[in-house]
């Protein structure tokens, strides 16, 4: 889909393109990208930024030597987020919105949901949703971790027609140009696979955190959500310009021809298992819409705790990642049934309170 065809957008801008120094927000090359987002708004594309910075920004206000302490760098981002937020409302002449999200916002069905509701709204009335990652309370169990990644699922969340990611490099390379002389450029990628992820080093610039592994695993999530995906050198004008030319500036990962369904596309990139139920080597019953397959007697081991309509991850015995999918036991009732030596309780139990694993809720895992 080019550029005239888009709907909708999500643009995501690194650290160095917002804090270029390491030590506080900067317009400098921000206003290129302000433009191009009030380009496609005049043209009726809808634009969702995805903004790092806030780190970045609040950077300043601690010692050095304290720089790299998890309290400290979620004070960071309290302090930095209202400069982050300021110096992209100064920019615009419509009002701008702050959503702060975390994995939990989005892992959990009922908020993701929430989520979308929000971001729709404000596109409705004209007005900019601005999101990152809530620093101020993640911790490693809660957070997505990375930008690059949240636009991602930011896109998938809002429907987007195209992901652009705003990177300090003109795409992806066959190998990292900081340091191969003869990397070149890639400029079309129509799947991709691990010969991709191989050509991806992780971050180099002083305030970023994802580096291009991050950004190939964004444009995967994306693309199989059917968003067309862009890695493009934030900090050239003639990329927006180029954009809103229907050319490719950079790297362009051509959208998934049949795109997921988009629950199980939340079920399998999203969500997080909660815990997992461990069967047979030989478990052949095929994971799909008619789940009910699945019954404790298929059930080798029941794996952490989780609730009613947690998500939970189907393994086999050997290892293999079968399916994610959305339990309709706790573990403490699955655990209860499976250890029964009735095995006509456990089939009469399951009979009357329903398939172990809700129908349609089962994404299957692609076998490695
Ligand atoms: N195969 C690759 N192609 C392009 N850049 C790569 C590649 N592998 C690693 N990189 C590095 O990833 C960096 C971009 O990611 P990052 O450092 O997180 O900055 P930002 O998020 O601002 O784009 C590039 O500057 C480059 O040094
Ligand atoms: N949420 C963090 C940004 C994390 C992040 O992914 O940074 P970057 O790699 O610069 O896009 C912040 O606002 O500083």
């Amino acid at each position: 889909m080019n550029k005239l065809e888009w709907k909708r957008i999500v643009i995501k801008v690194g650290s160095a393109l917002i804090a270029p120094h390491g030590k506080g927000c900067s317009s400098q090359y921000l206003i290129s990208i302000a433009q191009f987002i009030m380009s496609c708004r005049a043209q009726g594309i809808e634009v969702v930024l995805v903004s790092s910075g806030s780190v970045a920004a609040g950077s300043h206000l601690f010692p050095d030597e304290l720089q790299q302490t998890i309290p400290i760098k979620k004070a960071m981002a309290a302090a930095g987020q209202a400069e982050m937020m300021a110096t992209w409302d100064k920019l615009f002449d419509f009002s701008t919105a702050q959503m702060l999200l975390t994995r939990c916002d989005l892992r959990d069905r009922e908020r993701y949901v929430s989520v979308r509701e929000t971001i729709f709204t404000l596109l409705e009335h004209d007005v900019l949703p601005i999101i990152n990652e809530n620093d101020t309370i993640v911790t490693d169990k809660l957070k997505v971790g990375d930008n690059d990644n949240l636009s991602a699922i930011v896109a998938a969340a809002a429907d987007a027609d195209a992901l652009i990611i705003c990177s300090d490099i003109n795409g992806l390379y066959n190998k990292n140009p900081n340091k191969h002389d003869d990397a070149v450029l890639i400029p079309n990628i129509s799947e991709i696979n691990a010969d991709i992820f191989a050509m991806a080093d992780g971050a180099t610039s002083a305030v970023g955190t994802g580096g291009m592994i991050t950004k190939v695993e964004a444009a995967q999530k994306a693309t199989l959500h059917g968003i067309d995906t862009y890695i493009i050198n934030g900090f050239t004008g003639s990329s927006f310009t180029k954009l809103l030319n229907g050319e490719n500036p950079g790297t362009h990962f051509s959208s998934d021809p049949s795109p997921m369904k988009e629950h199980l596309h939340w079920m399998t990139h999203t969500s997080t298992a909660q815990g997992e139920v461990i069967v047979e080597d030989d478990f052949t019953a095929k994971l799909d819409a008619h789940s009910e397959q699945l019954t404790s007697d298929d059930l080798v081991e029941v794996k952490g705790e989780f609730a009613v309509g947690d998500t939970i991850l189907v393994r086999r015995n050997d290892g293999t990642k079968l399916a994610k999918a959305k339990s309709n036991y706790s573990s403490c009732l699955l655990n209860f049934i499976t250890n029964q030596e009735d095995k006509n309780f456990a089939s009469d139990f399951q009979e009357q309170t329903g398939p172990i694993i809700s129908d349609k809720n089962v994404a299957l895992l692609e076998a490695p």
